[in-house]
């Protein structure tokens, strides 16, 4: 199989061109490709595929061999690889997710190169069902709900942005013991498709700093739906302003939740080496 291995921000895939290749059990091959020691080396799988709704299509797979509804960093990417390989030739693309079609905008170096992508990720979705999240379904919105985790009591902020998030602002997120709490809140009862975790300390408030605990994948360098749904977190507790500038430990990331209701995210998309694997 031929790949290419790309970051955004630090959170790195195994991204396959499924305009040219084939790829069988991608679950499987997800387990096997992201392993560090055994494999390539991955935070999980994505394939580019072909779409007859949208310019390119993803398909995303966690290191656990999970599927995901959506990727924000590897949406990036893969607009990146698109037109860098000559998949797309203008720079306004869209893209077909398991979260919908989002529009993202291109920006180039200057040896015509994309550097940079802007994703209108979609407006945050705050429904319990939505998230999906037990309790009432029709509940509007979860802004701080305690949540008992061993002797702790954690507010959480619930977010879907296609795929679901817990939010949980911290005083100290270096020191936190993301690793503890992490898998305990992804794998708690409260969320039967699992979630993936934010741990947030704010800087300003138009500033914040976040580490991950993804759903699938153990803590990562970055996560752009997370960081969404971090933008939209902030301000349903009132904490910072609809325009962030969120650190997150691979690079920053610009978040907006903009007039018309989507949140808009930028940030940086790279290829790191291409190669060939035998499974
Ligand atoms: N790193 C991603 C999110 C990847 C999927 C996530 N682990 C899930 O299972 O939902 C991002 O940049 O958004």
């Amino acid at each position: 199989m031929k790949f290419t291995k790309m970051h955004g921000a630090g959170n790195d895939y195994v991204y396959v061109n499924c305009f040219a290749e084939q790829v069988e059990n991608p679950e499987q091959v997800a387990i096997r490709v992201s392993n560090r020691n055994f494999g390539i080396g991955s935070d999980g799988l994505i394939l580019i595929m072909p779409s007859d709704k949208a310019d390119v299509r993803m398909r995303m797979f966690n290191s656990d061999g999970s599927e995901s509804e959506m990727c924000g960093n590897g949406i990036r990417c893969v607009a990146k690889y698109a037109y860098d390989h000559g998949i797309v030739t203008k720079k306004e693309i869209s893209a077909e997710t398991g979260a919908g079609i989002l529009t993202l905008q291109l920006f180039t170096n200057g040896v015509d190169k994309v550097e940079k992508v802007r994703v209108n990720m979609g407006p945050p979705r705050l429904t319990r069902a939505q998230i999906p999240m037990l309790g009432d379904p029709q509940d509007s919105q979860v802004v701080g709900l305690p949540l008992n985790i061993l002797h702790e009591t954690f507010a959480i902020t619930t977010v879907s942005m296609g795929n679901p998030h817990c939010v949980i602002f911290v005083d100290n997120v270096e020191h936190f013991q993301v690793e503890k709490y992490g898998p305990l809140i992804e794998n708690h009862h409260m969320f039967p498709r699992r979630t993936n975790v934010e741990f947030v300390q704010i800087i300003s408030r138009t500033e914040v700093r976040q580490r991950t605990w993804e759903r699938g994948a153990g803590e990562t360098l970055a996560c752009g739906t997370g960081a969404s749904a971090v933008c939209a977190a902030g301000v349903l507790n009132g904490l910072t302003e609809k325009k962030i500038l969120n650190h997150l430990s691979g690079g920053d990331l610009e978040l907006e939740w903009a007039e018309d209701g989507s949140v808009y995210m930028t940030g940086p998309a790279t290829e790191v080496f291409s190669g060939e694997i035998n499974l």
